[in-house]
């Protein structure tokens, strides 16, 4: 690869992935490019072989037939509340069982999928629904799963989805770990020279400047900036340590049980 070859780099387009992308374009003196888009829409670019590497949710890893590999320089993480990964419901969650899922996750609904068990006796049902183009859920749901910016800037009505629950306390609730929403990857015979570096760097410089940050993403997305510091810095993390390499695993299990359970239906 030679030294000035341009890396093609897919990221998440919600406030939650500035610590881990802001400033890498120029920081890289335009070696690197960035291409943003909601967190389901990024697998077909690393599959695809358009992005070197790309902020893909967790399961994509595990579903992917392309082989994908972690890549472990930050990801996006939270240990309990996540604030932005909600389940809102007409109803207390045990008198629920249809449920509009946001076309833009793809490891939140599955995190719903494994939770579902612990909090209702109903079997579920998800229907795919597109907050971006309707941000109201569609008539005859219990309830919707949102995912990001949306959950703060245009959450379905109070009055009607008077119930929530944050997925990110279920699974600890459940597991006692954290969780890992989405981590870099790549495909496994990418050549990605000093990328890995690059991104360290630069998550070491974010981390360290995250009031100024916080403050100019609050205002380009529409969050209230104290918020937006609190989401950045305290309720998530972006270093990924030994327990959230394992809450990986067990997510990974618990997605696998419900495929076979699938499987023997
Ligand atoms: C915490 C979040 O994590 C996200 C959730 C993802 C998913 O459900 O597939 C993927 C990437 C992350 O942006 C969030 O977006 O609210």
């Amino acid at each position: 690869m030679s030294a000035d070859a341009v890396f093609h780099v897919g990221c998440v387009s919600y406030l939650n992935a500035t610590p881990l992308i802001a400033g890498l374009e120029s920081a890289s003196g335009g070696r690197v490019r960035v291409h943003f888009d909601v967190p389901s829409g990024l697998l077909s670019g690393l599959e695809g072989g358009y992005f070197d590497l790309a902020l893909c949710p967790v399961v994509d890893q595990f579903r992917s037939s392309a082989g994908l590999r972690l890549v472990p320089v930050g990801g996006i993480a939270c240990r309990g509340r996540t604030h932005t990964v909600k389940l809102f419901t007409r109803r207390p969650i045990a008198q629920c069982a249809r449920i509009a899922a946001d076309t833009d996750s793809h490891t939140s609904v599955n995190l719903l999928r494994v939770l579902w068990p612990d909090r209702s006796p109903e079997p579920l049902e998800l229907v795919a629904h597109d907050f971006h183009a309707d941000p109201e859920p569609p008539a005859g749901v219990d309830g919707a799963l949102l995912i990001g910016d949306k959950v703060v800037t245009s959450p379905p009505s109070s009055e009607a989805f008077a119930y929530t629950l944050d997925l990110g306390e279920a699974w600890l609730e459940r597991t006692g770990l954290p969780f890992v929403f989405a981590t870099w990857m790549a495909r496994p015979e990418r050549e990605l020279g000093d990328l890995p570096d690059l991104l360290t760097a630069q998550l070491d410089r974010n981390l360290g400047d995250l009031e100024r940050l916080a403050g100019a993403a609050a205002e380009a997305k529409g969050w209230p900036a104290d918020l937006a510091l609190a989401y950045l810095s305290e309720i998530l993390h972006y270093r990924l340590a030994a327990d959230d390499l394992r809450a990986i695993e067990r997510f990974r299990e618990a997605v696998a049980n419900l495929e076979s359970v699938r499987q023997q239906a």
